[in-house]
């Protein structure tokens, strides 16, 4: 559905020029739930604002079925929530003027209910825990009925618990709504947890493409994810910027 060619982004840092992403070729199939992996800095960011056409790609090209922009989702780290607007508006905002009134509080309503967040449309972000801010975040992404969901570590501030219950839910929705994820992430028990597909990044480059055909819902202490996860840490060790200081996985 979506296909990255040679994908690259090069930034200019005062006289310097270096690649933050380079050569990078990628499918995206529809409905599919990839994740992309790899230690800090080393372009997953990057690689998700040129999906979402936040950035301008300075080599390649990034196709998208059927011509023209996918209507994209995006979900950040953080909950970005207008602290003076309730729930419910912060979900419906990206829609006021572009929809009815009656269908924007249907489609603001349905949102709500697939995080889970029902009774909670006039809370205001201050009243709300970690969790819930985030799963406010997710359905102001998921009321515009994306094409494309890009989500950024978007569970990485979350403690343990909240983040298995969202890893779960988001999981549970997809495979209800059968819309597109990309997932980024830096723990690689979550993005073999999460993907069918692992793009492994490691300086700019995509160094795999780990393939986890196991069904969901997926459990985290299951030998067979175990094994999946050891393989792409270990693709991540080999091709990182300290590799030959032969760091041993756990
Ligand atoms: N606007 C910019 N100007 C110059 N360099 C940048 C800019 N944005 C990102 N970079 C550099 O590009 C590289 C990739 O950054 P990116 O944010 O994509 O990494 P990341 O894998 O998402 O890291 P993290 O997990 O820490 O968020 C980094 O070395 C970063 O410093």
């Amino acid at each position: 559905m979506f296909e990255a060619r040679n994908l690259g982004l090069r930034y200019t840092v005062g006289e310097r020029e270096f690649a933050a992403l380079e050569g990078v070729d990628l499918s995206l199939p529809r409905g599919g739930f990839t994740t992309i992996v790899g230690r800090s800095g080393c372009g997953k960011t990057t690689l998700l604002r040129l999906l979402a056409g936040l950035a301008e790609p300075s080599d390649g090209e990034l196709r998208f079925e059927g011509g023209g922009r996918p209507r994209i989702g995006y979900v950040f780290q953080e909950p970005r929530l207008m602290p003076w607007l309730s729930v419910a508006r912060n979900v419906g905002l990206g829609l006021v003027g572009r929809l009815d009134k009656g269908l924007l509080v249907r489609r603001v309503t349905e949102a709500l209910q697939l995080v889970g967040l029902s009774g909670f449309a006039e809370a205001m972000p201050d009243q709300l825990s970690g969790g819930m801010a985030q799963r406010v975040a997710l359905a102001r992404a998921l009321v515009l009925e994306p094409d494309l969901l890009l989500l950024d570590e978007p569970f990485g501030a979350l403690d343990a618990f909240t983040r298995r219950s969202l890893q779960m839910e988001l999981v549970e929705i997809w495979r209800a709504r059968g819309t597109t994820i990309v997932f980024v992430t830096h723990d690689v028990e979550e993005a073999v947890l999460l993907g069918q597909a692992v793009a492994e990044l490691s300086e700019g480059r995509l160094v795999g493409l780990h393939r986890v055909d196991l069904p969901y819902p997926r459990d985290a202490t299951d030998p067979a994810l175990l094994a999946h996860r050891r393989t792409v840490l270990e693709r991540l060790l080999e091709t990182g910027p300290n590799s030959h200081l032969k760091e041993t996985v756990p």
